[in-house]
């Protein structure tokens, strides 16, 4: 494993003050980034979202995903409890990076889902890889977390990596007529819980 912490500092936001520690991925030549706000370290559980990048939803407003309110809420969240981390991860696209995530957008505009738009493009349905986040546990010395997702997928990952997912906090945001086929094939065939 190559992630390694190189330093923090402090991050003001519209919902508070956050720390801000930078982890880099050498070997995958990825630079990722946790926000904490307050004492993460002390052995209570963590009120916690890991969050994979999405510059579309996350930064240019895209109404095709949910990414960006998801993003939103979380941070609301965890300022409004003064306490907890979110890991933002750059697996840009679930892993298959922002240009083939604008191809697979193009098949979808002709009618694939998200799926069937990934697999013609001959990736997987997701490719992201959540062992990076070891360190970063380690790290910031946090071991038991209460999760903010929808994804059975993203508990079972932690629990694999040995951070005990004590609650899992469904994070719902309104669907509008450009994402509503993107909900449901993530829980048709995505295995997202949603209501
Ligand atoms: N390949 C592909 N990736 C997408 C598409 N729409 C969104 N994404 C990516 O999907 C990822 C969403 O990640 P997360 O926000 O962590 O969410 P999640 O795994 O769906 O689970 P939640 O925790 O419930 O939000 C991001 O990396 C987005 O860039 C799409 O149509 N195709
Ligand atoms: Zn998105």
């Amino acid at each position: 494993m190559t992630v390694r912490f190189v330093d923090s500092a402090s991050l003001p936001t519209a919902w508070g003050e956050f720390d801000m520690h930078g982890f880099e991925d050498a070997q995958a030549n990825k630079e990722h980034v946790v926000l904490t706000m307050g004492d993460v370290g002390n052995g209570e559980p963590v009120l916690a979202r890991v969050h994979s990048e999405c510059l579309t939803g996350d930064a240019l407003f895209s109404m095709r995903c949910d990414c960006g309110n998801q993003l939103q809420a979380a941070l609301e969240a965890i300022a409004a409890e003064g306490r907890g981390a979110l890991f933002y991860l750059r697996q840009e696209g679930r892993g298959i990076g922002l240009l083939n995530k604008i191809r697979a957008y193009k098949l979808q505009d002709a009618g694939a889902d998200t799926v069937e738009a990934n697999e013609r493009l001959g990736f997987g349905a997701d490719m992201r890889d959540y062992s990076i986040l070891k360190p970063m546990f380690d790290h910031l010395a946090i071991d038991s977390v209460r999760l903010m997702t929808n994804n059975p997928r993203k508990v079972q990952a932690l629990e694999e990596l040995g951070v005990k997912v004590v609650e899992r906090i469904p994070l719902h945001t309104h669907s509008n007529p450009h994402n509503e086929k993107y909900l449901r094939t993530k829980a048709g065939k995505l295995g997202h819980l949603f209501g």
